[in-house]
């Protein structure tokens, strides 16, 4: 048999590619809880409204976000998606929320060239800051503190700190320089700026720069290519992302693979036959595992690898609270994506997101309001109630928005451990895990959000990879 361990989607994505790839044996999906798709959650409210608590457009970009279209076509539910153009408003606004005032960030060449407060310069002026900065030889730093020497300050506080909490809810003073920007910090290593690196990298590509060959290997019919016709900046499911391992869950079920629900793996022993897991009060024989778990759900099963329990337990996790809330009618001033706030504004929330910009829901307002992350104790206390977390988002986006209407309907949730974080050396640290389950040639491949990337693409993919190495082993 061959385990999978955790039914969100990256485990979900390792039974479908398994089967896909014609890996025999058997799969066994064993998750903890009593429903599948992890993070993935769309609750369905009354009269019909959806609300997301976890992750709600996709990128369709790079490989991995092909591959998700892939999936998406192969699952037979391409007709479900639905695009969002670069052109569409909230692909352009994106906000920020500083002293008081929303700004809409720049997201054209030209906007580069035009100062625009929160700037006290147009950003073009940064490259001027990054080519007479000095170059500095370093291993790995915080994206933070790299942008701030390279870019300047304001670019490192309004830009860099708000996106990495629209990413991870982290903390950019300690995240990893390569969770974002791994190409323009080598660009300093190898070229002594960024501006150089660009312009080297330019040069080199030049014959592609101008060609669209990327869009001519994709199949015309096929969701990728139509991505890339119409410039989508992101995409989503009608009815809700959960739609997506709903049904995986349907074709993998369809093809055999077991799904053991309430079943918690609580330790991995290796033997000579592949891995002994205990779930719950039972013991299976396992010729390979595939972990989809967080790093640090997974370290304490591996006590025969005191070195895995202990490079694993150091890839931490934020808790995020997640408050959904619906209007009647619209609410809203803006049309765009929604508002990230800077952690040096010390507000008590990270950002909300204007979800019926994107997709609307019939003649609702809903908005959903991040709260927490790397800031959740300091700012929200240490075990808040759902009922001090909701009248602290009503709160802020009454002030920030300007709302006064009563909320229709609002669900609270929180998250706990939702996001790891890539903090300094993470790459390092991923890198010699993956070593020492080599050399020590042990059955399991670790997939999901703690290692390659946090989006929904990066972990399918991840999921994906790690089906292939099953399927050579
Ligand atoms: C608030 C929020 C917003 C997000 N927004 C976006 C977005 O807009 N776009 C995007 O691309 N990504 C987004 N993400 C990221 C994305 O949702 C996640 O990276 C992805 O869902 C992770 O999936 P996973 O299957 O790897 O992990 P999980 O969803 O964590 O699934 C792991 C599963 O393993 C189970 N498990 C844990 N321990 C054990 C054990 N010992 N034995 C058995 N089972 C176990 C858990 O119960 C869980 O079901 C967001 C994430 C959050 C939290
Ligand atoms: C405030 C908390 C969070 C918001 N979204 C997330 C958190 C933790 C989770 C999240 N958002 C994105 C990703 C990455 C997806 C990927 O494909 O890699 C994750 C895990 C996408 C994203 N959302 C925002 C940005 C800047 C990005 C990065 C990539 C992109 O440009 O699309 C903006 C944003 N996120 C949140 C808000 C309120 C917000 C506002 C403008 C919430």
């Amino acid at each position: 048999m061959q385990a999978v361990l955790g039914g969100g989607i990256s485990g979900l994505s390792a039974a479908y590619y398994l089967h896909k790839l014609g890996v025999k044996p058997k799969v066994n999906v064993y998750e903890a809880s009593s429903r599948v798709g992890g993070w993935i959650w769309t609750s369905k409210q009354k009269n019909g409204l959806l609300f997301e608590q976890g992750p709600r457009t996709i990128r369709p970009r790079f490989e991995a976000g092909m591959n998700t279209l892939q999936l998406v076509e192969e699952l037979k539910i391409a007709k479900l998606v639905r695009g969002i153009p670069n052109s569409h408003p909230t692909a352009k606004n994106r906000m920020i929320f500083v002293k008081g005032k929303l700004h809409i960030l720049p997201s054209s060449l030209p906007e580069l060239f035009v100062r625009k407060p929160p700037f006290s310069k147009p950003l073009a002026a940064a490259l001027l800051h990054d080519i007479k900065a000095k170059k500095k030889v370093l291993d790995d730093e915080s994206i933070y503190s790299f942008v701030e020497r390279r870019l300047g300050w304001e670019l490192a506080e309004y830009a860099i700190s708000p996106m990495i909490c629209g990413i991870c809810a982290g903390n950019a003073k300690e995240i990893s320089v390569k969770f974002l920007a791994k190409s323009l910090f080598e660009f300093e290593q190898a070229h002594g700026s960024i501006t150089k690196g660009l312009l080297v990298t330019a040069w080199r590509n030049r014959k592609k720069l101008w060609s669209r060959a990327d869009e001519s290997k994709l199949d015309p019919g096929s969701l990728a290519h139509k991505a890339k016709q119409e410039r989508w900046s992101v995409w989503s499911l009608e009815g809700g992302l959960e739609v997506l391992p709903q049904t995986i869950l349907k074709s993998i079920k369809s093809h055999g693979t077991k799904i053991k629900m309430n079943a918690t793996c609580s330790q991995i022993l290796f033997n000579s036959e592949g891995a002994a897991l205990t779930i719950g009060d039972k013991n299976v024989q396992a010729k390979t595992v595939i972990s989809t778990v967080p790093a640090q759900r997974l370290a304490p099963l591996l006590v025969q690898h005191p070195f895995l329990t202990e490079e694993l337990g150091k890839i931490p996790c934020v808790t995020v609270a997640v408050v959904n809330v619906a209007f009647k009618g619209n609410v809203l001033n803006h049309n765009a994506f929604g508002f990230l706030v800077p952690p040096s504004e010390e507000r008590p929330i990270l950002g909300v997101i204007f979800d019926t910009c994107s997709f609307p829901q019939n003649g609702f307002t809903v908005l959903t309001v991040m709260m927490g992350g790397h800031w959740f104790e300091s700012r929200l206390g240490k075990a808040p109630s759902s009922d001090s977390i909701f009248r602290t988002a009503i709160s802020e986006i009454r002030s920030i928005l300007n709302i006064s209407d009563e909320p229709y309907d609002y669900c609270v949730s929180v998250l706990k451990d939702c996001i790891p974080q890539y903090v300094v050396g993470h790459q390092n640290r991923v890198q010699k895990i993956r070593e020492y389950i080599l050399k020590n040639k042990l059955p399991l491949l670790l997939a999901g959000s703690s290692y390659d990337g946090v989006g929904v693409n990066d972990v399918i993919f991840s999921a994906k990879q790690a089906a292939e190495q099953a399927a050579i082993t």
